[in-house]
Parts: C-alpha cells; structure tokens; sequence
C-alpha cells in the first residue's frame, strides 16, 4: 500500500503563513518580549518577594525607598536636634512598659515623626508604615521627596522591584526617647526600617546630633561595614541601661563573672556598637542583649543593617523576627557579626529556668 500523503492546497498554505507569521509578530513586540526583557534585566527580589510586572503601579523600587528612608532618618532628625537644642521638650508620659518604667513621649518623638511619616507617606503612598507615634492624618506636612538619588546610593545600589503590597515601612522617629530627656545625646538615633514579607531588607540608623548615618540594604549593598575582629571567647556585651530587665545576670550566667558588660541607651546606638562606625561618640561591643519585650520600630532597622553585612539578631531562642503584624517582640533579642550566633544563642541560658531562679 502507498504511504497516507497530505496535500495543502493553496489556500490552506496561505492561511498557514498567516498564522505563522501572527505569532511571530506576537512574540516580537507583545507580552512574550516583554517578560523575556523584564526578566533578563532583573533578579529575584530581596526578601523573597515575587517581582511584580514591570512598571506596573503596584510595584516599589527599593533603591527608591532606601532614598527616601535616608532622606527621612535626616529630616527627622533635624527636628530632633532643634527641639533638644531649643530644650523645650515638653515632656510628658505616654504609659508604662510591662516593667513599670515610664515611657516617655516629647516635642522632638513627635515633630520627627511627623516629618517622617509624611515625607514616606507622600513618596509611596502605597505602602504600609507603622510608626511609634500617633499620626494626625488631617495635619499634612508637605515634604516632598524630590525624586533625587544621592550618588553614593547610586553607586552601590541597583534598581530591585517588589509588590507594593509585601512591603512594611517601620519608623522609630527618636530612638532612646529616656536618654534624650537626660541629655545624653549620644544614643539618641532616628530609623527607618523596610521589611519584604516581613524579612528586614532596608536599614537606616542616623544620629542627629552629630549627623552620621548609617544605612545597608541585603543584598545590595552599604555605607557600613563590620569591625575586623570581634572577641568571641569573652565577648563585651551591649545591654540597655533603662529597660535591662535581668539582662546582665543572664550575661554573667552565659560569659562567665568578668564579662564586660556595657550599659548603654536606644537599640541603634546598640548595632551601631558592633560595626565599624568611625564616631567619637560610639562604643564598642561584641554582642548586644535584650530580655525584655520591645517593639519592633527599635530593632527592625538595626537587625536589616546585621542582615545585609551578614550579621544575626534574633530572639534568644534563635528565631528570626517577622515585620509583620503585630508591632511587639516577645522573645527578646541577641544580635551579633562574624561570631557563630548558633554557638551563642546554645551558651544562653534556658530563660524560663533562669527567670524562676533569678526571682
Ligand atoms: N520593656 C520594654 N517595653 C517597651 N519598650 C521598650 C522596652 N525595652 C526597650 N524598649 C524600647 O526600646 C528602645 C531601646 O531601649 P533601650 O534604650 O532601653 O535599650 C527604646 O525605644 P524608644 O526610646 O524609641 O521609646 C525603649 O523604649
Ligand atoms: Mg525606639
């Protein structure tokens, strides 16, 4: 029997081309070109996220946000700077912590908080931020972001997209409020804080008072880097000197009865101590420990910064800190750089045990 032949006839070769040629076109110019370049041009976004379609209204440029965050960490603390200088703080109390202790809100908490939260408000307005003082909607102060990228930023930074809507902003407008009631202006630093799917991405600590910023963005790149050797076997460590809870017995119990132990105000000034930060006013730790319960404004920047120089914090059992939600950490915090945090987080004490023992 002879082979089945197919035969086209002429029409049938034409409408053929015709499709042919159709899709082609359409993955010239059309959606297939366009995801093709999209993805060739960018890589996996940090934290995970999905990258959003290009240019869709819907999608944040990181690069962008650091700016702006450095431009707000600045802004507020300006403000900061002028009420403490000005010393009109009016001073007031805004509760207590499960402690007992006093928290304090003043002039410059909220004038920087206000400054901040607009200025990253009106630049992305799609975006969820959290900030540690109430915001008056109605009392719109006008800061507009520019659009403009500083060249050091520039330089170090590419371009990343990420959904809009997995993106958290946290804003700390003035870190170790007690000790700026004091006048230890030293500790005092404003933050801004940029979690992806809750993982800390974008980290911007400032002092005001002597206009030194820090800011890291994982897998970016920085203006900070660690020191060059840390002291793992007897490590100094950084506590806080008005929220220390049984910090430093639990230091003692883990490095032993002459462990340096530094008491110091605000959780910025507490990571910037573990880094290579060029400031007269800064000391120098190894590894920084809070027991008590915080929120989140106070460590998210700070454990971004640690992120992107491939530092740790965590809570004292080791788990990674969500910026999601809830704006409060329970389980405490234990940060360090180039030291093996597991082997750390294995010395601390089991905190239950310690707690029922220290009472
Ligand atoms: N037990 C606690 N409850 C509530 N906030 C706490 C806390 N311990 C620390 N914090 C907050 O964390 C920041 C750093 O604390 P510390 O200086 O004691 O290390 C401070 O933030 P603010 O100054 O922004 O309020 C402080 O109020
Ligand atoms: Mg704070």
């Amino acid at each position: 029997m002879a082979p089945m032949g197919i035969r086209l006839s002429p029409l049938g070769m034409a409408v053929f081309c015709l499709l042919g040629l159709g899709v082609l076109y359409h993955l010239y110019s059309g959606f297939l070109a366009g995801r093709f370049a999209f993805f060739m041009l960018s890589e996996p976004a940090a934290g995970g996220a999905e990258p959003p379609p290009r240019g869709s209204a819907a999608a944040v440029d990181l690069r962008e946000l650091l700016a702006v965050s450095v431009l707000a960490a600045v802004r507020g603390g300006e403000e900061v700077k002028r009420v403490r200088e000005g010393n009109v703080l009016n001073e007031k109390a805004k509760g207590k912590t499960r402690e007992g202790a006093e928290e304090k809100l003043t002039s410059g908490d909220l004038l920087s908080n206000r400054r901040m939260y607009h200025l990253l408000q009106a630049a992305f307005p799609g975006v969820q931020i959290n900030s540690e003082e109430h915001v008056n909607t109605a009392d719109q102060e006008t800061v507009s972001w520019d659009r403009s990228i500083p060249e050091e930023i520039k330089q170090k930074i590419q371009p990343k997209e990420v959904p809009a809507e997995s993106v958290t902003v946290w804003i700390d407008p003035l870190d170790a409020t007690q000790e700026y009631t004091e006048d230890l202006r030293q500790y005092v630093t404003t933050m801004v804080c940029v979690a992806v799917n809750g993982k800390p991405v974008i980290g911007v600590i400032h002092k005001p008072f002597s206009a030194y910023t820090a800011w890291a963005m994982v897998d970016g790149g920085s203006n900070v880097k660690a020191r060059s050797s840390y002291n793992e076997k007897t490590p100094r460590i950084i506590v806080s000197r008005s929220h220390a809870g049984k910090v430093k017995q639990v230091a003692r119990q883990t490095f032993g009865n002459k462990t340096v132990i530094i008491p110091a105000g605000g959780a910025g000034y507490k990571v910037l101590a573990l880094l290579d930060v060029a400031e007269k006013n800064q000391e120098e730790a190894d590894v920084y420990i809070h027991v008590t319960y915080i929120k989140k404004w106070d460590i998210c920047a700070g454990n971004a910064v640690l992120r992107a120089l491939g530092g740790h914090m965590t809570t004292l059992n080791g788990e990674e800190i969500s910026y999601t939600g809830s704006d409060g950490n329970e389980g405490g915090l234990i940060a360090s750089i180039n030291m093996n945090h597991k082997a750390l987080i294995e010395k601390l004490p089991d905190l239950e045990e310690t707690s029922h023992k220290l009472d």
